[in-house]
């Protein structure tokens, strides 16, 4: 028995979904989150609203911030067109290793890079280091006490223009009551809340969605 629980649930998806079919790592983390063991995955509910923003974005340039075991990026991933840019930010270095496996089974490794580290470090590397100009599309889903200043650093660092479509996780589970004052008093941003619930529990949670107004 592997001795960590996101081993255990690279094993699960290794030997219980389909080498190249992104659709079936998903649904096999969602089966066995669900049954055996709970993880801070994004998860199925808000997984599907986090899918209808994806699309509607339709990205160039996207950010993840927290790719855990990589379920969330598997889920962008596969939505992303031809020759879009992927980056998704793991500042713990096991974790980036189970996410590298996971996203290397599911095929969307050439879609998906890796940036191990912390966001307050990578995010001011990112123009110079990695060549991006800015996002479309930035899914925020790390430690929630960073999600405030994460967002002023992206503002600073020139990495969000008119339109640049934020989405963070657990903005009332466990909460990010700083974000949400902030996004939604700063006349820069439109605001949007997605109502939803912790996944695999009965907890209420929710997604909120902050336009950049430039
Ligand atoms: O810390 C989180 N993410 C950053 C590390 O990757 C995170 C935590 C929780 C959660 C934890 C403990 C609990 F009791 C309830 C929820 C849920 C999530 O969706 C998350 O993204
Ligand atoms: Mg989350």
């Amino acid at each position: 028995m592997p001795q960590i629980k996101e081993q255990r649930i690279l094993d699960y998806v290794l030997q219980n979904a389909v080498k190249g079919d992104p659709q079936s790592v998903v649904d096999a983390i969602d089966k066995y989150c669900s049954e055996k063991e709970w993880a801070m995955n994004v998860g199925n509910e808000k997984g599907l609203i986090l899918d209808k923003i994806v699309s509607e974005t339709n990205p160039s340039t996207a950010l993840e911030l927290g790719t855990y075991c990589g379920y969330s990026g598997v889920r962008i991933a596969q939505l992303l067109k031809p020759g879009a840019c992927f980056l998704t930010v793991e500042k713990n270095p096991v974790h980036a290793a189970i996410a590298k496996q996971i996203f290397e089974f599911a095929g969307v490794q050439e879609k998906i890079k890796i940036l191990e580290g912390s966001s307050e470090e990578i995010i001011p590397q990112l123009k110079s280091k990695h060549k991006v100009n800015t996002f479309d599309f930035i899914f925020i889903d790390h430690w929630s006490d960073r999600y405030t200043p994460d967002t002023k650093l992206l503002e600073e660092c020139g990495l969000l223009k008119q339109g640049s479509v934020l989405l963070a996780d657990n903005v009332i589970y466990p909460g990010a009551p700083d974000f949400l004052q902030y996004v939604r008093n700063c006349s820069r941003y439109e605001c949007t809340n997605y109502p939803s619930h912790l996944e695999y529990m009965d907890k209420e949670d929710a997604l909120e969605k902050a336009v950049f107004k430039g």
